[in-house]
């Protein structure tokens, strides 16, 4: 578990009653480890509305766990729910996801079994638009080689002999126009570029013009166009390897890639020879495949490369809300009653 900094779990969340201690629902929780794991301040609050029963518990002793568990709280993705999963839980109703991605959840699976979705977008949207607005300022103005040469020991080095880019006036192309895209939209406008979006579904005039974002209906026009572009794009079948090696060979050679969706949604292997043949300048990546990628794969030593480690939704504010959004999900299901941020069926 990890520490989220918070009110060490006696704060309750926002209306939700806790019931009694022998009603309480079981709820099979997920992420007690690895990097993005559940908050340890999280337990207390999950506690009070819920029997919890770990994945190890759960995997000692099916028969007695299965028919107990009524929802999933699925933190960052795990367990993989299968249907041999979804057989051995016979009172399961809802499956609540952390997130905004569902390209780990089979719906149309789960649907089969009766068993409804939630997931948090409105949790991610502003922290995983300010990432991706910190990813382009720190490749624009060579952060992190600034960061570098300020504590390095040549200090006869200290003052840099190379220079970054004014983003003010450069055009910025959004791929995938949802709440992270027009939150990051939003974001740029403060910095005066120049906006192009492309998205399956066009915004409303006043959408577009509440941000001075102009719709591109052609993908290739947005590459073509633009100095830096975003990728905030959810991943299906249709939008992987988005960005493959044509796509890149219609960037500017002096554009930057950056990609806070997932990193299929990119030909890594078109992307690192792109970066090193100069068809592009530049990429900041938040997300890749695998995560963490290897340790000698090329990404990690082409200089022209920032990555961080999938941390769009990772701040205090955001984990704490879509834990709370999670909560509130599956009381709404168990009760009977509109499900918040329910997933529906395409
Ligand atoms: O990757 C994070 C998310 O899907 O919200």
């Amino acid at each position: 578990m990890s520490r989220c900094g918070l009110d060490t779990g006696s704060s309750p969340t926002r209306a939700m009653p806790a019931m009694g201690d022998q009603e309480l629902p079981g709820v099979l929780v997920s992420g007690f480890e690895g990097p993005y794991s559940i908050c340890e301040d999280h337990v207390g609050v999950l506690q009070k509305h819920f029997n919890l029963i770990t994945m190890q518990e759960f995997l000692e002793n099916k028969t007695h766990f299965g028919p107990k568990i009524q929802a999933i709280y699925l933190w960052a993705g795990k367990p993989h729910i299968n249907q041999e999963l979804l057989q051995s839980l016979p009172s399961l109703r809802v499956i609540a996801s952390s997130g905004v991605g569902l390209d780990h959840l089979d719906l149309k699976l789960i649907d089969s079994f009766g068993v409804k979705v939630a997931n948090t977008p409105h949790a991610v949207a502003n922290p995983t638009a300010d990432l991706g607005m910190a990813l382009l300022l720190a490749v624009a103005r060579r952060v992190v080689e600034g960061h570098q040469l300020a504590i390095s020991p040549h200090t006869e080095n200290f003052s840099a002999n190379w220079l970054g880019e004014e983003v003010t006036g450069a055009t910025l192309g959004i791929i995938g126009m949802g709440s992270i895209g027009y939150k990051i939209a939003q974001r740029a406008r403060a910095f005066e570029m120049k906006i192009l979006y492309h998205n399956r579904k066009r915004r409303s005039l006043e959408e577009e013009e509440a941000v001075g974002a102009t719709y591109c209906e052609r993908l290739d026009d947005l590459l073509q166009q633009s100095d830096f572009v975003m990728l905030a794009v959810n991943l299906t079948p249709q939008s992987q390897g988005l960005i493959g090696r044509r796509e890149l060979s219609l960037m500017k050679p002096t554009a930057t890639l950056i990609n806070v969706g997932r990193g299929l949604l990119v030909d890594q292997d078109a992307l690192v020879e792109a970066l090193q043949t100069g068809v592009i300048k530049a990429a900041a990546l938040d997300v890749t495949y695998p995560e963490p990628l290897p340790r000698d794969h090329p990404l990690l030593e082409l200089k022209n490369v920032t990555l961080t480690p999938h941390i769009g939704s990772a701040t205090h504010q955001a984990r704490r809300q879509m834990m709370e959004n999670l909560v509130e999900s599956i009381l709404a299901s168990l009760s009977g009653l509109p499900i918040p941020n329910e997933v529906l069926l395409k």
